[in-house]
């Protein structure tokens, strides 16, 4: 195929004369009237070039374009090392051509276009796109339109835009809506944002393959349409554990290209009912206490968290527990083996076999048979109980920008585990210093109060169902106060006074939730006994809980971290290889 697709000739930069080659798999261009010694040599893969435009064009900042026709511009992925993360920074690249004629002009981007048709079953052509205006800093809207938009439109990409008027509309619009012709979900937002995705796409995936989310038991339907970040948020950390870098244009680019990345998702379940998903943390004790006091300071935007820790650290609580595990298999990996998920790891690409072992290719997600859970019977339960400072389960690093590395630096995206990490009453100062590790490459684990271990399942639950009741008790009183609060309103009808009226509601509930809270408090004596879940920074109203981890459930437009290090400039390599050129500017 890539034969005939073979065209060479010579092409201007400027004033400078290029001998440039395109096959199936790459462009080329190398200086032509140098000594052979100090030739530069440019490649780009065919799979990385984003468009190609008549005429001399720009598309960021702003768009322009000078329609000659002699000239042409290719677009393709340029990489760049970040100052402050481990990722590779994504731009747009961008060269002018001329040619000594149109007729040559019109070939090349003929065959360019040709090319670029060979890798588009990969690259999504439709996107649905829900966009947060009031996450992270506010800068949704003018994040997407100013830096994504205008890429998509370059790549061909149409997209249907929904800016949410409240939480939950983007979930509710998946749940329901009619979704044909899209090949992916973008959110523009933060962590939370994905997570209305997350949940909207798995629940809709499960009624379509007639599956039942709340049995704990239940292998779930991997979801066939993509999820794209646009990171928008306070947190985004799982943009930061699956691309590397926090970047609108790096983001837009992956998700352009269809990058694929599979991503392990744990489900939360109490007693019989599914409660949330997490990928990047479910925390009970310190990060559900974080979670908690910064919910009330909302208006402080990112830093809501740096203060909330800081007031919930001073207040030095630990949390009674019973915490029961079911292990993986320790000889595929360890949270302890220092091993870093970066793109292409084999960790996770051998798990794919282990995962979907009935599939010829493991990309296609519809193999009936899931055996991945046949081996959950094995392995023996382990339980321990205590005292803990936090307890804490992921289902991937979960670095972000407070910590590069993350919670469990060495955990995987798509291995079907997660890592449970416990951290046992201690010092306040050696909690500080557990703390502090995460912001440096030192290793957190490394302390006699911390545990880590790999996990497939873990059961959380207090060690005297006593608290549990008393706050079932509180629970009730909640439930009823809401029955009566909505038959009061139902009775009396009239759409705008509904409207009223639920406001007024959501008022009362909230004073009676915290006249329940202040009674829970009293009934604890002093700080309180029990701490809440933070579940992807969604609190959970349950606090025994059981959670499970379902391996590369959702995929996303990304290709895990790309390692910096590895990045070099490539010389003359074969057109056979595929790997992957990493054209150094
Ligand atoms: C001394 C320096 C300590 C630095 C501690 C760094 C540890 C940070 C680890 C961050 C882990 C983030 C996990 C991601 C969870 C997201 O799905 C979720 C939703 O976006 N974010 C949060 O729940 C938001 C959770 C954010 C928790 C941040 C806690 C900030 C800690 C500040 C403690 C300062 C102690 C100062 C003592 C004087
Ligand atoms: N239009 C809206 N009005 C109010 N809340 C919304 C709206 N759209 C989404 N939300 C909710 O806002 C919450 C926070 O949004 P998001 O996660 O994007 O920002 P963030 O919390 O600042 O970032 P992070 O979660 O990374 O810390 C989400 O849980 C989402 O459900
Ligand atoms: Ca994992």
């Amino acid at each position: 195929m890539e034969t005939d697709l073979r065209l060479e000739s010579s092409l201007w930069i400027g004033n400078k004369r290029y001998r440039a080659v395109l096959t199936g798999w790459h462009l080329k261009w190398t200086e032509a009237d140098k000594k052979n010694g100090d030739k530069k040599t440019v490649s780009v893969p065919v799979a990385e070039v984003v468009g190609v435009e008549n005429g001399r064009v720009e598309i960021l900042p702003q768009k322009s374009v000078e329609d000659t026709d002699k000239d042409f511009t290719v677009f393709y992925i340029k990489r760049s090392r970040s100052r402050s993360t481990y990722g590779l920074l994504w731009s747009l690249g961008r060269t002018q051509f001329s040619c000594p004629s149109r007729v040559l002009r019109d070939q090349w981007t003929n065959h360019l276009r040709t090319a670029l048709k060979t890798h588009s079953p990969l690259r999504p052509h439709r996107l649905l796109v829900f966009i947060n205006p009031f996450g992270g800093k506010k800068k949704g809207r003018e994040i997407y339109h100013s830096l994504v938009a205008p890429l998509f439109e370059l790549a061909g990409i149409s997209s249907h835009v929904i800016v949410t008027e409240r939480a939950n509309q983007a979930r509710d619009h998946l749940l329901k809506k009619d979704l044909t012709g899209f090949d992916g979900v973008v959110c523009v937002g933060g962590d939370g944002m994905f997570s209305e995705v997350l949940h909207g796409l798995i629940g809709r995936t499960q009624q379509e393959a007639g599956l039942c989310e709340t049995d704990p038991a239940v292998t779930l339907q991997p979801c066939p349409l993509h999820i794209g970040i646009i990171p928008a948020g306070s947190t985004d950390c799982v943009c930061y554990a699956t691309v590397g870098v926090i970047d609108p244009v790096s983001s837009a680019l992956h998700i352009i290209i269809g990058d694929s990345q599979p991503l392990d998702v744990c489900s939360v379940h109490h007693a019989s009912t599914l409660v949330r998903y997490s990928v990047s943390l479910v925390g009970y004790g310190f990060y559900g206490d974080v979670l908690a006091e910064s919910e009330k300071h909302r208006w402080m935007g990112p830093l809501r968290y740096d203060y909330s820790g800081t007031v919930v650290y001073l207040s030095n609580r630990s949390y009674a527990g019973i915490v029961q595990y079911l292990p993986a298999d320790p000889l595929l990996s360890s949270p302890k083996d220092k091993t870093r998920c970066l793109s292409g790891c084999n960790v996770c690409s051998r798990s794919t076999e282990r995962l979907f072992p009935h599939t010829s290719d493991s990309g296609s997600l519809y193999s009936s048979h899931f055996s991945q859970y046949s081996n959950d019977s094995e392995g023996e339960w382990v339980s321990v109980e205590g005292r803990f400072r936090c307890v804490s389960i992921t289902c991937m690093s979960s670095s972000c920008a407070r910590s590069p590395l993350g919670l469990s630096p060495s955990a995987h995206l798509a291995d079907g585990t997660g890592d449970l990490i416990l951290v046992w009453d201690t010092h306040p100062l050696s909690f500080l210093k557990f703390l502090y590790r995460h912001t440096s490459t030192q290793d957190q684990f490394d302390l006699p109060f911390v545990e880590v271990h790999r996990v497939k399942a873990v059961r959380f639950s207090l060690p005297d169902g006593r608290e549990e009741e008393v706050h079932e008790g509180i629970g009730e009183l909640n439930r009823a106060i809401e029955e009566r609060e909505y038959v009061d309103t139902v009775s009396r009808n009239g759409s705008q006074q509904q409207l009223a009226q639920s406001v007024v509601e959501r008022e009362t509930m909230n004073e009676h939730k915290t006249v329940a809270s202040i009674l829970c408090g009293l009934c604890c004596k002093k700080t309180p006994a029990v701490s809440v879940w933070n579940c992807d920074g969604e609190i959970l109203p349950f606090t025994e809980i059981f959670c499970r981890i379902h391996g590369q459930l959702v995929r996303l437009y990304a290709r895990g971290i790309e390692d910096g290090a590895a990045m070099q400039n490539c010389s003359q390599e074969s057109d056979k290889n595929k790997s992957r050129c990493i054209t150094y500017k």
